[in-house]
């Protein structure tokens, strides 16, 4: 996290782009020979050649949104538009590195507060205008693509300057914050207060409050902190009906848990403006570590066995083999001659890396937590790498999104895709996904790498992530990732005489967007879709929020 993060770039992850984590010449040569990646290398087009379309916002509007939030908080020019122009997957960072294909906005509104949001949301109606809520902008389902629907332009509504801590009761640990504060200013703000959220998805450096809860987000240490949603208790949200609040209590009977319609809303049933969220005494100790388990199998076993005993540590990442090769790999010649070496000795045949890390107020809550996992671990006969690789995790556990702009450059094809099932199905799932991804992605004899972690665990299952390499379709590169998306849905969605469900769930934690609303309706049935309908109807009778995400109006 040296370098500062400047949300409204939207072809890198950071300023320096590819130079922030440039590839060893190992690992160069590596990639190329596992891969058949050439020697061509694909930079992204300068922004003043990506096309923008005019901005089509009636005057009218543009007038009385000055009025509201004054002059400089209404931006209309190109490259303040292209700034909050979509997230970033894969095919988000496609479109603006070649230039086509971008969704720009025609404004970008940024209020001030709440009782600004609401005023906006009823200027918006009253102009028939599309608002799409936009936090860090790091979705990567296509959350925040500026769609119009059948609105006369899209506004899309920067909730940044939302981004006070409103107040932490340090008796009930409860903190109540705006919806536009990144996850950084969180953490540094809660920290002079002695508490933390342990909220660290790889977003973390982008992301804000309000768009984790949006989404249910998870994070790297979600198996000990818990899911972005089982950190809410309350939630404040402007809507085109009016103002919703939610959340008195830290449990209620009264009726179904209105709350849990807000998280995971996706912009599409009102902008949340203050979260009041669950916050812990920040660790004083913790530890990293890492081991290799012999076999997918082994190791999904020990992960299961650990959150069954309830031994679970905060971080616990179990990496397929081939996750655990391109990992080692790509951190070096060296380590990776050194460390196969030591498994060829300890007779280890498919090397799956385990990296557990535990959080904790005292040494003594510290060793007890790790004596716990390891009496768990230890039947699996672990090959224990040491604290050396743990730490080394922890201190590159946000390096992903720069590595990603590397891999852009040399010409790669690198997404990721996750899903979660129950453990009886968990195999299966992993099986059936890796195989439409291989197959898909086969092309001209080059085989891609598809790399799965297991790293939200829970009693009853857990979530898998999958990342692929592949040589990048130059031709159709956007086409190449549809097919291979359409076909890993289709193994996670399918259904036998012998299942009535899919093998797993659309998303364990990216949302739905655009990205994954075909598949909503199998996963939630016709009934399912029509009462999410019925809320938008009460909320936003004419649908303006974040058309085309989610779910459509009635
Ligand atoms: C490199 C990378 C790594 C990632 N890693 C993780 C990970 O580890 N775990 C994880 O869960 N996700 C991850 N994501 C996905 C993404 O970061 C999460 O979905 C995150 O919660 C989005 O937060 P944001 O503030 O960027 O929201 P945005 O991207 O701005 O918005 C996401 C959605 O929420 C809506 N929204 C945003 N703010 C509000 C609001 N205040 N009110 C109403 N709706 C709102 C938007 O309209 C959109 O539909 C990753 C993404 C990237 C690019």
């Amino acid at each position: 996290m040296s370098e500062s993060i400047d949300h409204t770039l939207r072809g890198s992850w950071t300023p320096s782009g590819a130079g922030a984590a440039p590839l060893s010449a190992h690992a160069v040569r590596w990639l190329r020979q596992r891969t058949g990646l050439g020697e061509q290398l694909t930079p992204a087009v300068p922004p003043s050649l990506i096309e923008i379309p005019e901005d089509v916002l009636p005057q009218a509007a543009h007038a009385e949104l000055v009025a509201l939030v004054g002059a400089e908080n209404v931006l209309t020019e190109p490259g303040q538009r292209l700034g909050r122009a979509g997230g970033l997957s894969y095919s988000d960072l496609i479109r603006r590195r070649r230039g086509t294909g971008v969704t720009v906005p025609d404004a970008v509104v940024l209020p001030a507060d709440p009782g600004q949001v609401q005023r906006v949301l009823e200027l918006c109606v009253r102009h028939d205008l599309a608002v799409v809520p936009f936090g860090g902008g790091t979705s990567v389902v296509g959350g925040v693509d500026a769609l119009r629907g059948d609105k006369v332009a899209a506004v899309t509504l920067d909730l940044a300057r939302l981004d006070r801590l409103i107040s932490v009761d340090p008796v009930s640990h409860v903190a109540v914050m705006q919806a536009g504060m990144r996850a950084p200013d969180a953490e540094a703000l809660l920290a002079a207060h002695g508490f933390t959220l342990g909220h660290f998805p790889q977003s973390f450096e982008r992301a804000t409050i309000g768009g984790f809860a949006a989404t249910r987000s998870a994070g790297q240490a979600s198996s000990g902190y818990g899911r972005f949603e089982s950190l809410v208790e309350g939630v404040r949200l402007a809507t085109p009906a009016g103002e919703w609040q939610l959340g008195t209590a830290p449990a209620s009977a009264a009726g179904p848990d209105l709350r849990h319609l807000a998280v995971g809303s996706e912009g599409a049933l009102g902008v949340i403006t203050e979260v009041a969220l669950r916050v812990r005494p920040a660790p004083v100790h913790s530890r990293y570590e890492a081991v290799i388990l012999d076999g997918w199998q082994s190791g999904s076993d020990a992960v299961r066995a650990l959150a069954q005993s309830h031994a679970l540590a905060d971080v616990t990442r179990l990496s397929d083999r081939d996750e655990t090769e391109v990992q080692v790999e790509l951190s070096g010649g060296m380590q990776a001659r050194v460390l196969w070496a030591l498994l060829r000795a300890r007779r280890v045949h498919e090397p799956c890396m385990l990296v557990l890390g535990w959080d904790a107020a005292t040494r003594r809550e510290l060793d007890d937590r790790r004596d716990a996992t390891w009496r768990v671990l230890r039947r699996f006969r672990p090959v224990r790498l040491g604290d050396k690789v743990g730490e080394s995790w922890k201190a590159n556990r946000f390096s992903g999104p720069r590595q990603r702009d590397t891999l852009l450059d040399y010409g790669v094809c690198v997404e990721t895709l996750e899903t979660a099932t129950h453990w009886a199905g968990l195999s299966e799932l992993r099986s059936a996904v890796r195989a439409a991804l291989l197959r898909t992605l086969e092309s001209e004899g080059k085989p891609p790498i598809v790399m799965c972690h297991l790293s939200h665990a829970y009693e009853t299952g857990a979530s898998l992530y999958f990342t692929v390499l592949a040589v990048r379709d130059q031709q159709d590169p956007l086409g190449q990732w549809q097919r291979a998306k359409q076909a890993a849905t289709e193994a996670i969605t399918e259904r036998s005489p012998g299942r009535a469900m899919g093998r797993g769930t659309i998303t364990h934690h990216h949302a739905v967007g655009t990205d994954h609303k075909p598949w909503l309706a199998g996963e939630v049935g016709p009934v399912g879709v029509r009462v999410l309908a019925a809320a938008k109807q009460a909320v936003d009778p004419t649908g303006i929020l974040n058309p085309g995400k989610l779910v459509d109006g009635e």
